[in-house]
């Protein structure tokens, strides 16, 4: 899907925020990119989904040589931003926007408006102006406009900041459904907790906008000594059961449940 090689990216100010960064995103996989604030995650994420230009080195998307304005409407980029996504006079008409970009048929985006209202609880904010909205009702807009177009792969930066327990859970169910129907999903955090939810394999980013370590998401989060070199802490779960003494650290509390029910 994504195939980046050599990626760099420096700040006008001088700020190295990505270096030499090599990674391949394959079809319907779910990665995360982990790393501590200022490690670069948002600025790769930019990169990844065509937005801003590399420095050195590049991206291939779909194993073609389209750039990624070509391809502009099979990726779906959140940034950290939620603003960027609300700027019609009301949330249905942000929502709107994309499948009118792509020249659907206004019932298709009726339709498409009214699934992803419901999904994430906008259904009574639809007709308000996007600025009225609180910041973590203006995330959960922006998402459902991102995914109004149904995009081939979704790079998400920081989704789940400022959403609140009931709206995550909705978040999360819906990724596991994308994932399911063959979206590709990418997501920037600096959240250890979250990772195991939304990734099978995980991207370290150093603080240097390097990647330090890229494996299943098991043997990253496992790895509690190189989470801290890295400047994060390890998950609850993880850390829990290592101080407990446990050889085979669970990395999602289900399975940690099920570890302690069969003790
Ligand atoms: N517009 C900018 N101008 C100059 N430096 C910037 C700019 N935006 C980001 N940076 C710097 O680039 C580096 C990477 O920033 P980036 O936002 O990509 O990191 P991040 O991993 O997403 O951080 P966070 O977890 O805090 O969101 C940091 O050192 C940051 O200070």
């Amino acid at each position: 899907m994504i195939e980046a090689s050599g990626l760099a990216y420096r700040y006008e100010d001088g700020t190295t925020a990505v270096d030499g960064v090599d990674l391949t995103i394959e079809a319907g996989e779910r990665v995360a990119l982990l790393g501590p604030n200022g490690a670069g995650k948002s600025t790769l994420l930019l990169l990844l989904g065509g937005l801003l230009p590399p420095d050195d080195g590049s991206v291939r998307y779909f194993g073609t040589d389209q750039p990624g304005d070509a391809v502009r409407d099979r990726l779906g980029v959140l940034t950290q931003d939620p603003g960027e996504y609300l700027f019609n006079p009301t949330v249905r008409e942000d929502i709107e926007y994309g499948p009118a970009q792509l020249g659907l048929s206004a019932a298709e985006a009726d339709r498409r408006v009214a699934e992803l209202a419901e999904r994430f609880d906008l259904e009574h904010l639809l007709d308000r102006p996007p600025f009225r909205l609180s910041g973590g009702e203006q995330r959960r807009a922006a998402i459902a406009s991102v995914l109004s177009v149904d995009p081939d792969v979704l790079l998400l930066d920081e989704p789940l900041s400022n959403v609140d327990g009931n709206n995550e859970a909705e978040l999360l169910d819906l990724l596991d459904e994308l994932s399911a129907d063959g979206v590709t999903i990418v997501t920037s955090t600096p959240d250890t907790d979250l990772v195991a939810a939304v990734a099978d394999r995980v991207v370290l980013l150093g603080r240097d906008g390097r990647v330090v370590a890229t494996g299943s998401t098991r043997e990253v989060l496992t790895d509690t000594d190189r989470l801290r070199e890295a400047g994060l802490a390890p998950p609850t779960v993880v850390e829990l059961f290592d101080r407990a003494g446990f050889e085979d650290l669970p990395v999602r509390v289900e399975e940690a449940v099920e570890r302690l029910r069969r003790q």
